[in-house]
């Protein structure tokens, strides 16, 4: 009798995802992030939303200390610690145990708003910056990071548009903000594996598809 052939299943393991979403003070990060979290609802695949600064009890009142405007003369090295405090509570919290249930982690900012905002806007040295990060998250790197590249003028409206009050960075003079732009795609050409760049000056139908285009390869099928 010949040996009955072995049915073999290959299962392949769907992976969760840690996806961080960066760019200037309103260049449309939320409206992505809910763009990626329904299209994950349909495919079923378990999420977690995550914002910076905050996202935990302890990480929103040094949100309330970072983005209150009776705080203008913070210190730069206070501000860095204070936004890496809220993140290091973010990771051991939210974001890992997240992660090891299986779910994704869509997270609205992370280690590179830091390296843009009080990197490239504060001026101060990146390594020491760098090695804080990579102690403080316990050296947790995104899988990708969506980085909306948007005018600084474009991003403003947008916001007027909603009647947003500006918080205490978003009151920084324009040079801050151009730095932190182009901070950011000078990061996003670093490290051109992790980073999708997109176009966020277009309407907003062509940024979703845009994206929609980026991680069709990601997002696993329905
Ligand atoms: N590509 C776009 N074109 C026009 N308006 C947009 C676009 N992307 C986002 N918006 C709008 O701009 C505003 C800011 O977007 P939001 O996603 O809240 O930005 P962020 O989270 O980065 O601050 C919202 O009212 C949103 O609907
Ligand atoms: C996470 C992070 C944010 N920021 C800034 C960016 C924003 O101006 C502000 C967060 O405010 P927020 O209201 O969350 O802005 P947005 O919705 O546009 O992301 O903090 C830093 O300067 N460094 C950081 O590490």
């Amino acid at each position: 009798m010949r040996p009955r052939p072995s049915i073999r299943v290959q299962m392949k393991p769907i992976s969760p995802k840690f996806v961080t979403f960066e760019g200037i003070d309103g260049c449309g990060k939320s409206t992505l992030i809910d763009e990626l979290a329904s299209w994950l609802d349909r495919t079923r695949v378990p999420y977690v939303k995550t914002r910076e600064p905050g996202g935990t009890s302890l990480g929103e009142k040094i949100r309330g200390l970072l983005l209150d405007p009776a705080h203008r003369g913070m210190n730069r090295q206070t501000e860095v610690l204070l936004y890496t405090a809220s993140r290091a509570q973010l990771v051991a919290e939210i974001i890992l145990p997240a992660l090891k249930s299986g779910a994704w982690v869509l997270a609205d900012r992370y280690i590179d708003a830091t390296l843009a905002y009080q990197g490239y806007g504060r001026e101060l040295d990146p390594d020491p910056l760098r090695r804080l990060q990579h102690w403080a998250t316990q050296a947790l790197v995104p899988d990708k990071t969506v980085l909306l590249d948007c005018g600084i003028d474009t991003a403003a409206a947008r916001m007027s548009a909603r009647n947003h009050r500006p918080d205490r960075i978003e009151m920084e003079e324009r040079a801050f903000h151009e730095r932190v732009k182009a901070g950011y795609l000078d990061l996003a050409s670093l490290d051109p594996g992790r980073f999708i760049v997109l176009d966020a000056e277009k309407p907003l139908p062509e940024v979703i598809a845009d994206f929609r285009a980026a991680f069709r390869e990601i997002v696993p099928a329905p």
